[in-house]
Order: structure tokens, then C-alpha cells, then sequence
């Protein structure tokens, strides 16, 4: 039996940076390069070339996702020294036939892609049938990020097929032993080597992982979080920017300050609506929410304060996350001597009367972004950032990978010297007047 094969895929926009990571990865101890789909179309044909070049003695994935024209692309990939082209199991069977006869003419493989096929042991028995040299289970990126994962299928599809069966689709060290212990025979990672910062060492962790799975014939495990404390714990490792990006730049709370700096929070909110000064709902609100929650206050006017510190101590005791209001606060020394994380949009030191006019957990407008019980809340020193509740694993997942990939950026800045703009070829995509 033969050891398992690591398989890089390059999707980057930048053919020098690509090659370069790939002598990294296989330093690392990658063996076969794939040349990714958004490498293919910033680049074309003249990215399989380079990387062939290159890289003589591995193998070149060439990801072209045909769907149509099967011989012309892969003729194209081939006759630019790709060994294997991947091409998508959606097809209709006349592009896969066709993909195969180019593939042979050429002296290449096919390896067909499952991503989005609705029955994919089906198709992967099919796929076989019609002559296929591998097939490749797949979860996309977008989908990805909705918690879609390739292991949820792969037994399957390996125990139907008797051809080589790849995964992929945001495997990380231990997701990628665990493809081999349901017997994949190709792991293809991308993100998790390409957008690190030690892309050798990056690749020496799954290389090693997938060989101790081989080795000692690894069971089948998975160990799934609880998708609040997922989402939780990727919220914290990433910045209110990194949501933003994530969010096709949207916009942050206006005109609301933390009156801590240096401190995140990340929660699902509470949410209070009030009249100037009227403390009453959002004091009672600190009763109503629970452990690591974040109350989200809008009031009326910004006269009088609905916020002070013996409030603040009370969500100290009930470990609440943090407090954001669109209104005015008072006792902000005491509040900054107790660290606790308030963000307002104003400071004065006159309170109001608790009238109890106002709702807890209503849809709010605060700071100009609608806030609806249990929406994802994270700010820090650059401002307060709502996610809706629906989109919150998404988002969280998306942002994770907008920091992955200025990890990466910000090591080629700090340790090979060079400038983002060079880094991005931020000149090549000004765009076209
Ligand atoms: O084909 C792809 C996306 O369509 C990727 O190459 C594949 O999903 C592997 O990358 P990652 O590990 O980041 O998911």
C-alpha cells in the first residue's frame, strides 16, 4: 500500500508568489503541485507552464473545473504539462468522454471534481465507469464557510469506487488524517499551506499527520464543537476589520468609542431600547442576559446617562461580555479603573430616572446598524461590528480567512522586505479605465 499523497493547491492571483510557495510547501513535503482555479484565471495556460518548469519532477494538477469543451481544455492543460486535469463530475457525460480521450491523445489523467453533485456516490460510480482516473470529493469554499465538509461523504464514495479517491475542501492537519482514515488516497490542501505564514511548516504538519494515519491505520475521528462556541472562538481570534472584509466592507456602528481601549468583545447581543436617562431597561437587561453576552443599548437622546459603574460591576458579576450604547454614560473613571468593556457615544455626569419606559431584546438601530436579539456583536479599538445571527458562522469563518491571508502578507512584508503593493501587484488590478 502506498503512502498517501499530499497535494498542494495553489489559489493564489500571483504566479511568482505561487511558485515560490510551492517550493516552500514542498519543502514541506507536498507531492504534487495543483495550479488552482483563481491561479489559472489570473494567469492562464502560462501558470501550468511556469509551474511545470519549475517543478520537473512533480506532478501538475491543472484545476480547469471544465464543465463544457472537454477536449479543448484539456488539451490546452495538458499540452501546457499538466499531468492531471481536473475537471467537474457535473458535466454531462459527453464533456467527461471527451475529457478523456484529450487526456489520453496527451498523455494526461483526469481527476473528476464532486463539488455540488447532489448524489455523489452515484456519480462517482458513474464518473468511474466512463473512465475517470480519480475522483475528488470536494467541498467548495463558499460552502465551507456554512459549515459544509468533504468528510461527511468521503467514506461513502471510497467504499463505492475502485479508483483513487481524493478529498478536499479546507482540510487542516488533523481533517486530513482523517480523510485518509476513511481511506482517501490524495489529500488536497489549500488555505491551510498556502495562506500560512510557515508554509514548510504548515506542510511538514499534515505531511506528518497523514503519514501516522497511514502508518497506524487511524480511526475515523470527529470532534465537533458546539456551533455557538465555534463561532465564539474563531470571533475572538480575528479584529472588527477582518469582520468587515468579510462583509464585503461593511460598515461599523457610527459615532460610538470604547471608553476601555484595548479591549475586545465578542457576544451575542441583548438588546435594549430606552428614553434618555431612563436606566430602568437597561439595568434590568443585566438580569436578562446571560454569561458572555454583550448588551446593546439605544436610547433616545444623549442628555442624560442610562449607564454607570454600579451597573457596570453588576455585569462584572454576571460575566457579561460587554456593553455598547448609542446614549450617554457617566462614572467613566470608575469604569476605566474597572476594565470592563463599554463602548458609548457619549460621556456626561448627570443621570436620568428609571422610568421603565422601553423594551429588552427588540429590533434596535444603533449607531446607525440594526441590532436583533442574538445577532453576533464584536468590537474592539476600531469600532463595533454587528453580524446577523443567520450569517454568523459564515461570516466568522470568512473573516478567519481574511486574517489567514494577511498573516501570510504581513510575514512576505516583515521578513522578505517587500511592500503590499508589490505583494498584491496592486498595479496589474487598478481597475481598467
Ligand atoms: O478548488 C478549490 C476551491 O474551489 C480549492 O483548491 C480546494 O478547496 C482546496 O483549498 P482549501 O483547502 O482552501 O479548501
Amino acid at each position: 500500500m502506498e503512502k498517501p499523497i499530499l497535494q498542494v493547491a495553489l489559489d493564489l492571483l500571483e504566479l511568482k508568489r505561487a511558485v515560490e510557495i510551492a517550493s516552500e510547501a514542498i519543502e514541506g513535503g507536498v507531492d504534487w503541485l495543483e495550479v488552482g482555479t483563481p491561479l489559472i484565471k489570473s494567469e492562464g495556460m502560462n501558470a501550468i507552464r511556469e509551474l511545470k518548469r519549475n517543478f520537473k519532477d512533480r506532478k501538475i494538477v491543472a484545476d480547469m473545473k471544465t464543465i463544457d469543451t472537454g477536449a479543448v481544455e484539456v488539451e490546452m492543460a495538458a499540452k501546457s504539462g499538466a499531468d492531471i486535469v481536473i475537471i467537474l463530475g457535473l458535466s454531462d457525460d459527453s464533456t467527461v468522454a471527451e475529457a478523456i480521450r484529450a487526456a489520453k491523445k496527451y498523455g494526461a489523467e483526469i481527476m473528476a471534481d464532486l463539488i455540488n453533485v447532489p448524489d455523489p456516490v452515484k456519480r462517482a460510480k458513474e464518473l468511474e465507469e466512463l473512465g475517470v482516473n480519480y475522483i475528488n470529493v470536494h467541498v467548495g469554499i463558499d460552502q465551507q464557510m456554512k459549515g459544509m465538509d468533504p468528510l461527511e461523504v468521503l467514506g461513502r464514495v471510497v467504499e463505492s469506487v475502485s479508483i483513487p479517491v481524493a478529498a478536499a475542501g479546507g482540510l487542516d492537519a488533523e481533517k486530513a488524517a482523517n480523510c485518509v482514515a476513511l481511506g482517501a488516497k490524495i489529500v488536497i490542501v489549500g488555505s491551510n499551506i498556502v495562506k500560512s505564514r510557515n508554509v514548510i511548516e504548515s506542510a511538514r504538519r499534515v505531511r506528518e499527520a497523514i503519514d501516522r494515519a497511514w502508518k497506524e491505520g487511524k480511526k475515523f475521528e470527529i470532534r465537533r464543537k458546539k456551533l455557538e462556541d465555534e463561532i465564539r472562538e474563531i470571533l475572538m481570534k480575528v479584529s472588527t476589520p477582518n469582520v468587515s472584509d468579510a462583509m464585503h466592507r461593511a460598515k461599523a456602528m457610527k459615532g460610538i468609542y470604547p471608553l476601555v481601549r484595548g479591549k475586545k468583545v465578542v457576544g451575542k447581543a441583548v438588546t435594549v431600547s430606552t428614553m434618555d436617562g431612563d436606566w430602568a431597561k437597561p439595568v434590568e437587561a443585566i438580569d436578562v442576559a446571560g454569561e458572555g453576552d454583550v448588551i446593546v443599548i439605544k436610547v433616545s437622546g444623549y442628555e442624560a446617562a442610562v449607564w454607570g459603574e454600579l451597573a457596570t460591576r453588576s455585569c462584572i458579576n454576571k460575566k457579561i461580555a460587554g456593553v455598547i450604547i448609542d446614549g450617554a454614560v457617566r462614572d467613566v473613571d470608575d469604569i476605566r479603573a474597572l476594565g470592563f468593556p463599554v463602548f458609548a457615544a457619549r460621556e456626561v455626569p448627570n443621570a436620568g430616572e428609571p422610568k421603565g419606559f422601553g423594551e429588552i431584546n427588540v429590533k434596535i438601530v444603533c449607531g446607525g446598524v440594526e441590532v436583533n436579539p442574538g445577532d453576533w456583536i464584536i468590537a474592539d479599538d476600531n469600532g463595533v461590528m454587528v453580524i446577523p445571527k443567520e450569517r454568523a458562522y459564515e461570516i466568522a469563518r470568512r473573516a478567519l480567512e481574511v486574517k489567514k491571508h494577511e498573516d501570510r502578507i504581513r510575514g512576505e512584508i516583515e521578513e522578505k522586505g517587500r511592500t503590499l503593493a508589490e505583494i498584491v501587484e496592486l498595479y496589474k488590478w487598478e481597475k481598467v479605465q
